[in-house]
């Protein structure tokens, strides 16, 4: 029957490792065994099915969650789940199970696993590119819809295949689903892309007949509290044919994996491009905004350095916001005038946030309970929650009254902040009175959750099972978690399972007093033997029951033996079926109230969403008190402008060595736009061009920045070419790695964009180089003319572009300005960095103290002194002198 139950399930889900769970065991069998065995590292073995001989492995169940980190996370498996669940037999009987597949796992489809990072999205992505559809301006559009089904947020959006490298990068999807039409078209440009950016890709048939609005819920997740006219775009009918087929293929796909835990789905809010900064996929990555380059994962990034939230949800937020800021003035502002709110009251910063660190990632619990699943601890954390967020709006009305009647009036500039942003909570009150009139007090269900969890049962819990561990105990279910109020039926219940104890306690006190010469007598109940008379201390006190005729004996062990005794038989079995009935009311009950909570998604969703801002702010303002950081001012022009700004991440590095960083401001004006930046190397020229970069980021995100006062003009999209890394892999060297970046900057900036390009050129021969360099900044200035910081060790440039005692360039080139960092060098042959930009240009870039410092052969050094010094007394450089000049200076040694 198993094998059968295996056979049909492997036909069924041939592309899953299937895992059959039997009895406290996941198991596998047949050919996939072996594979099993080997990924997880566990002994194979064999079993007789049929006469043949079959491979199988298996794991205890509490190490389901290991194991699926290993065939999930790392090794990018789809596993199906098969779960068993008893049939009814009758009592004595053995038990007999159906089994399922329950839902498959894939990587994009991690609903609570323990191992999914809680400070992080899991989102899975599907693309429709249904096109060729070439828009006016020749780019192709595609659909895009990602959700994190752990939390439900839901997102669509349409882009071209131009952007779509980009996207990537800010989602950061964990799986991309495609049109199953793709799956043989290899060269196709999309599936291109995805195998080159190593995305993990599934395919799905989306389906043609259900409408995409049936498939979801009629609310709408707010991606924006702020921005309430969001809320407006994301009917229906606002998404594009792109979004549909998106959409389509995502719920499609999320239908054949998640089977019976699929939830009820909200309606995907819309992501326009117009409001937020593009930060191209290069950039994310080498100005490490969400990861470090250098050590991986997070440290050293700047959502670490400027994280300060309480939350896990907020920091998701955070890392979301940072690679997405906004380019509203007005949004930018509000995000900005609230956190100036905290900042200016420290005390009340600290006191909410440390309400907030009480707060429970709502946004996954309710998405667990719309999932089907959830426990009681799940209600009690949401009960606490909505708590805690009352608690958080009266510290703030207190903190209203306080000021109000302090200083006579109201700042009610500076409070409306708070009132925008707290006036969309809805009042749920209703629902935690609701929640604790239901639970037994929120200690009993903490403990049955502790308990739970010590088990580490994942499955669901199966009917039969349940009823008979509490009808062995006899006693009132130690697992009841829902008050004996809470329905008149479940009252009855308690009320006859306390008659029934009360009874039994009589039945067995009148026994006792029968056999006095049986002390040792209790009435007990075991899977093997029923309900039973036993007796102690056989030897002792058996005489009398023995000869009784009201007595069958069962068994007799040692010291100890067990009787049958009818009137205790019908008792106990009335206690089962009473306990049973109990915990199916209680699950009755627990369905009831998951579907009230269920109900309250939207509006829990949206306190949640509130509360993660609301957290993401406190973050800045405790951010700018502790870093000095200042509020910049947003305008709608194209000034940036910065005085004494420092590298966030730099300066906190050099402060852990007990070092300064030196500040640095930069004008780029109407009449300034573009600066070259010359100077030694080691002198600081790549901080100041990402330091840039990562003030208009976090400016723009509504966070202060380090700065002494900074003007900035909303960037609508950041560029950067800096680092130089080359794409093997790719056939991409390192020179066309920096080409083609360059050639997608020059292609995409526009005048309100900000541009950071690091020694562009330099992948090639000097002549090649300053050719390319000269070129660049041309069509930045006369094309692009958008602000632009370009740092180069090609002092002829600033000839080539008309340099001039005014320190600005000639001709077209006026608009450039010219910048530089220097060495201080001492008498005793000893020099130190000055990373204070100056205007100028420094022609010399000190390349050879770095190769001191680094460490090169002393003689190697000397070398290539002298050789530096007869390479300067030259104009000309034909291959003969330079042939002649190797001779000289190698033989004169
Ligand atoms: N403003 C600053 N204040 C203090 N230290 C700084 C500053 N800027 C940079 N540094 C230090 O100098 C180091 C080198 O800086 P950076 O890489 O920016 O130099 P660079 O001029 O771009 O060098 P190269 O031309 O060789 O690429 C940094 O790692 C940092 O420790």
């Amino acid at each position: 029957m198993l094998a059968t139950e295996i056979l049909n399930n492997l036909a069924k889900f041939p592309h899953c490792i299937l895992l059959t769970r039997v009895g406290q065991f996941y198991e596998s069998y047949f050919d996939q065994a072996i594979e099993v065995a080997r990924l997880l590292n566990i002994k194979l073995t064999s079993r007789v099915w049929d006469k043949q001989n079959i491979a199988m492995c298996g794991f205890p169940l509490m190490h389901l969650d290991k194991y699926l980190k290993v065939l999930v996370e790392q090794n990018k498996r789809f596993v199906a789940m098969c779960e068993e669940f008893p049939r009814y037999s009758a009592h004595g009987q053995k038990p007999e199970f159906d089994r399922r597949v329950v839902r498959v796992i894939t990587p994009g489809t991690l609903i609570d696993e323990p191992f999914i990072n809680q400070y992080e999205n899991n989102y899975l992505l599907s693309i429709s590119a249904d096109g060729p559809t070439e828009d006016m301006d020749g780019t192709f559009s595609v659909g895009l819809a990602w959700i994190d089904v752990s939390t439900g947020e839901f997102f669509a959006k349409t882009s071209s295949r131009e952007a779509l490298k980009d996207d990537l990068a800010r989602i950061c999807p964990r799986e991309v689903v495609l049109d199953v039409k793709l799956q043989d078209e290899f060269l196709h440009p999309i599936r291109q892309l995805l195998v080159d950016e190593g995305y993990f890709v599934s395919y799905a048939t989306p389906s043609q007949e259900t409408p995409v609005k049936d498939s979801l819920v009629t609310t709408v997740t707010p991606d924006d509290p702020i921005k309430p006219e969001e809320d407006l775009a994301s009917t229906p009918s606002a998404y594009s044919p792109e979004e549909t087929s998106a959409i389509k293929i995502l719920t499609t796909f999320l239908h054949a994996n998640l089977l019976e835990h699929m939830p009820r789905l909200s309606m995907p809010s819309r992501e326009g491009n117009v409001e937020r900064m593009q930060i191209d996929s290069h950039t994310i990555k080498a100005l490490e905004i969400k990861e470090s380059t250098r050590e991986g994962g997070t440290t050293g990034s700047l959502l670490s350095v400027v994280k300060r939230t309480a939350t896990r949800s907020g920091t998701r937020l955070l890392a979301r916001w940072l690679c997405k800021p906004s380019t509203s003035v007005k949004e930018i502002q509000a995000r900005q005038s609230l956190v100036a709110f905290f900042h200016a009251r420290p005390h009340l910063l600290s006191d909410v946030r440390q309400f907030l660190e009480e707060v429970e990632d709502t946004t996954r619990i309710v998405q667990r309970f719309l999932l089907g699943r959830g426990d009681p601890g799940d209600l009690v954390s949401i009960s606490r929650t909505i708590n805690v967020w009352s608690t958080i709006r009266r510290c703030l009305d207190l903190e209203r009254k306080m000021e109000s009647s302090e200083r006579g009036f109201l700042l009610s500039e500076e409070w409306s902040s708070v009132d925008v942003l707290m006036c969309r909570m809805a009042d749920l009150q209703a629902l935690e009175t609701r929640i604790n009139l239901a639970l037994q007090d929120m200690e009993t269900v903490d403990q049955s959750k502790a308990k739970d969890e010590e088990g580490n049962d994942n499955s669901p819990p199966a009917d039969e099972e349940e009823s008979s561990k509490i009808g062995c105990k006899f006693d009132i279910p130690s697992r009841c978690f829902i008050r004996p109020e809470f329905s008149s039926h479940l009252t009855s219940l308690h009320n006859t399972l306390v008659d029934l104890l009360e009874q039994r306690w009589k039945m067995e006190r009148q026994l006792q007093a029968d056999y006095v010469d049986a002390p040792s007598l209790t009435l007990r109940s075991s899977p093997a033997q029923g309900m039973h008379v036993h007796i102690g201390r056989s030897k002792r006190d058996q005489t009398a029951v023995k000869i009784s005729p009201l007595f069958i004996g069962i068994s007799e062990s040692g010291s100890t033996s067990s009787y049958f005794y009818q009137p205790w038989s019908s008792l106990g079995n009335q206690l089962v079926e009473t306990a049973s009935a109990i915990t199916n009311a209680e699950k009755e009950a627990f369905n009831l109230l998951r579907n009230e909570v269920s109900a309250f998604a939207t509006d829990l969703r949206r306190n949640a969403r509130i509360m993660d801002e609301l957290d993401v702010t406190l973050g800045f303002a405790s951010l700018a008190a502790e870093m000095q950081f200042t509020r910049p001012v947003i305008t709608d022009d194209t000034t940036y402008e910065v005085t004494n700004g420092r590298h966030p991440t730099v300066e906190l590095g050099l402060l852990t060595s007990g070092r300064v960083f030196t500040p640095n401001s930069v004008a780029l004006e109407s009449d300034s736009r573009l600066h070259i930046i010359t100077g030694p190397n080691m002198a600081g020229k790549s901080t100041f061009l990402r330091q840039v970069a990562l003030i208009a980021i976090l400016a723009q995100t509504g966070s202060f920045v380090p700065a002494d006062h900074a003007v900035i003009g909303v960037v609508d999209r950041l560029f950067s070419r800096v680092g130089a890394k080359d794409d093997l892999f790719r056939d991409r060297s390192t020179f066309m790695v920096e080409m083609l970046e360059t050639a997608e900057i020059l292609r995409r900036a526009t005048p309100r964009s900000l541009v950071i390009m690091d020694e562009v050129g330099r992948g090639t021969t000097v002549k090649d180089g300053l050719a390319i360099a000269f070129a660049v900044v041309h069509y930045l200035v006369t094309q692009n003319q958008c602000r632009a910081l370009f740092a180069t060790h090609f002092h002829e440039l600033a000839d080539m572009l008309g340099y001039s005692d005014s320190h600005c360039g000639s001709g077209i080139f006026q608009e450039v300005g010219f910048f530089c960092t220097d060495v201080h060098e001492t008498d005793d042959n000893h020099f130190a960095y000055s990373h204070r930009l100056r205007p100028g240009v420094n022609r010399d870039s000190h390349g050879l103290k770095v190769a001191q410092l680094a460490g090169m052969p002393e003689s190697a050094v000397l070398l290539a002194k002298r050789a530096l010094d007869a390479l300067k007394g030259r104009d000309h450089t034909g291959s003969q002198q330079l042939s002649a000049l190797g001779q000289s200076l190698t033989s004169s040694r």
